[in-house]
């Protein structure tokens, strides 16, 4: 197909609808001809040259015009519906196809980039950013998410309030599906349901699991930290990497991508299963729970894991979504990101991320949470405690020399959305649920203690500091098992950044490194 933006212009008078159409960004929109219906078409519909086959992709990409009206409100007008087609310049419903078209204008701009603006200068390096784990150093290219430290994560440019409302869910109004996002992510572009639903349909039929995986997972002992069960599953799957086999074959490096893609978009639907194996042989009866045809990916993972609470599944769909991208500089990202460069295929490099993943000043942070929260109420005896009870267990908590999960953040510097997007959730589901209330009552107390210890640079919570008390109240108790659903949520994000560095041609990541000594003769030097 040959490439092309359409908008439209629905006439609110006469409720006429014009099709605009463009074959490149830089021309203007141009009205045509628009063939009401399908029986008025006397052009051929299968010659991509033909402005009826433009009209039908069209017809396709947008099914009603109620679901336009739906979309823009009663009185659409043309800037509104430009801007909103813009976001929806496709009528593939294959998002490979999608990607497909993108790719050579990515390498375009890329290139460009490189040759035009190669010497200009991001920043400075000081000492402080080598002995201070490179905070601030602008070092990687990531095209899914930036984290803005005030306004926090947002998905190619959009907000979590943003993707609330513009991103398909899976009823009217619903939380995003993670579909969505992957979509976003990848593409850059809203995708519409039917492209959603298009994409489900593609995960669940790439969801099947080998038994050695299984095994695999079967020969550690029950005991196993589910992350490490987790990892050891997902370097099975890597036994029928694509990117491997065609790598082995001699595959050229502009098509690198597309075997990327194969194993990425298998990697992402079989995470689910894998994680809920993990789950019910670790804390019930060790049956697996198959993948239910009529559901998304969020509530397939819920339902596999075994809870069908209409409630948590919607939480599942929100929560799969917002851990899915935190821009590239966070360690799991960062990891498969660093792992990925030496053509290391995506299983190898995401096993990599989940292992970061699972270090608790990151990922496990969510498990260390309720952990946390529970031996207050432990201490106590109930979660019911006053201010002045709960300010003495945080000192007690800092005394030890241990940090407060969930508090703190290496590029944040306000509350973190996606706590607020929970805490919002919770608000409208479980106002009453005492956990809950706790949860509240600690982000009251605990930011003007931390910003009194004078070093913490963020006293605001973090995502980790809700998500264990919303599980909890679902009935999933279990805390060690919590970084394992993030980590089946982080695969959204990472795996669309393998795809594009591949097809950019991103090359093996080493950066310089220095010993101390050179480190004192330097800074004696400028000194
Ligand atoms: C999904 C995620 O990964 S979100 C983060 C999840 N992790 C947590 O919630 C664990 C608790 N938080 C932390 O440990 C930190 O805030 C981190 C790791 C997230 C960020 O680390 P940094 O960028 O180094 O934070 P920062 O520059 O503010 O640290 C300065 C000092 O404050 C301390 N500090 C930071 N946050 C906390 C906290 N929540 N409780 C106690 N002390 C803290 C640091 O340990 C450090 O102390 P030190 O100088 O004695 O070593
Ligand atoms: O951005 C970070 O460093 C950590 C984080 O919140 C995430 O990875 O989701």
């Amino acid at each position: 197909m040959i490439p092309f933006q359409f908008a439209y212009f629905l006439d609110p008078r006469s409720t006429h609808l014009f099709l605009l159409l463009r074959t490149s960004l830089s021309i203007p929109f141009q009205i045509q001809p628009f063939c009401h219906h399908r029986s008025h078409c006397f052009l051929p519909f299968h010659d991509p040259s033909s402005p009826c086959f433009l009209q039908m992709a069209f017809f396709r990409s947008v099914s009603s015009l109620s679901r336009i009206r739906s979309r823009l409100g009663q009185q659409p007008n043309l800037a509104t519906s430009v801007r909103w087609l813009q976001g929806q310049s496709s009528s593939n419903t294959d998002l490979f196809s999608e990607l497909k078209e993108l790719v050579p204008q990515y390498q375009e701009r890329v290139k460009k980039l490189k040759k035009e603006h190669g010497n200009v200068e991001l920043g400075k390096i000081t000492v402080d950013m080598v002995l201070g784990g490179m905070r601030g150093m602008t070092a990687l290219l990531w095209l899914g998410s930036a984290v803005d430290p005030d306004e926090g994560i947002r998905f190619r440019g959009m907000s979590i309030p943003e993707c609330q409302k513009k991103l398909p869910g899976a009823f009217p109004g619903g939380e995003p599906l993670p579909e969505a996002v992957l979509w976003l992510l990848l593409t850059g572009k809203i995708p519409s349901k039917e492209q959603v639903d298009s994409l489900a349909q593609e995960l669940r039929s790439r969801a099947t699991i080998p038994d050695y995986a299984y095994k695999a997972i079967d020969a550690l002992p029950v005991s196993t930290h589910p992350m490490t069960q987790f990892t050891t599953g997902v370097m099975a799957l890597q036994v029928q990497s694509e990117f491997q086999k065609a790598y082995e074959g001699g595959i050229g490096k502009a098509r690198y991508w597309e075997p990327t893609y194969e194993d990425s978009m298998n990697l992402i639907a079989r995470l689910p299963a894998i994680a809920a194996y993990i789950y019910r042989r670790k804390y019930k009866d060790g049956k697996i729970i198959p993948l239910d045809d009529s559901l998304d990916y969020g509530a397939n993972y819920a339902h596999m894991l075994g809870f069908d609470d209409p409630e948590m599944l919607e939480f599942m769909r929100l929560y799969v979504s917002i851990h899915s991208d935190h821009e590239g500089g966070n360690v799991s990202s960062h990891t498969a990101h660093l792992v990925a460069s030496p053509l290391s295929d995506p299983y190898l490099a995401f096993a990599a991320a989940l292992n970061g993943l699972a270090g608790p000043l990151h990922g496990l942070a969510n498990q260390e949470v309720l952990r946390w929260i529970r031996s207050i109420v432990a201490e106590f005896g109930t979660p019911n405690i006053s201010t002045e009870q709960l300010s003495d267990f945080i000192y007690k908590t800092l005394n030890s020399g241990q940090v407060v999960p969930g508090y703190g953040h290496g590029v944040l510097r306000q509350t973190d959305p996606r706590y607020t997007c929970q805490r919002e959730f919770a608000l409208k589901h479980l106002p009453n649920d005492p956990l809950f209330q706790l949860v509240s009552k600690i982000k009251e107390v605990v930011p003007p203690i931390l910003t009194k210890l004078g070093k913490v640079k963020n006293p605001w919570p973090n995502v980790d500091a809700h998500s264990g008390v919303l599980l909890n109240y679902y009935g999933l108790t279990e805390e060690n098992y919590y970084t394992v659903l993030f980590g089946v949520s982080r695969s959204i994000g990472v795996a669309p950044q393998l795809i594009w560095d591949r097809a950019l041609g991103m090359p093996l990541e080493r950066p310089k490194s220095i010993t101390l000594e050179k480190l004192e003769q330097l800074c004696g030097k400028s000194s």
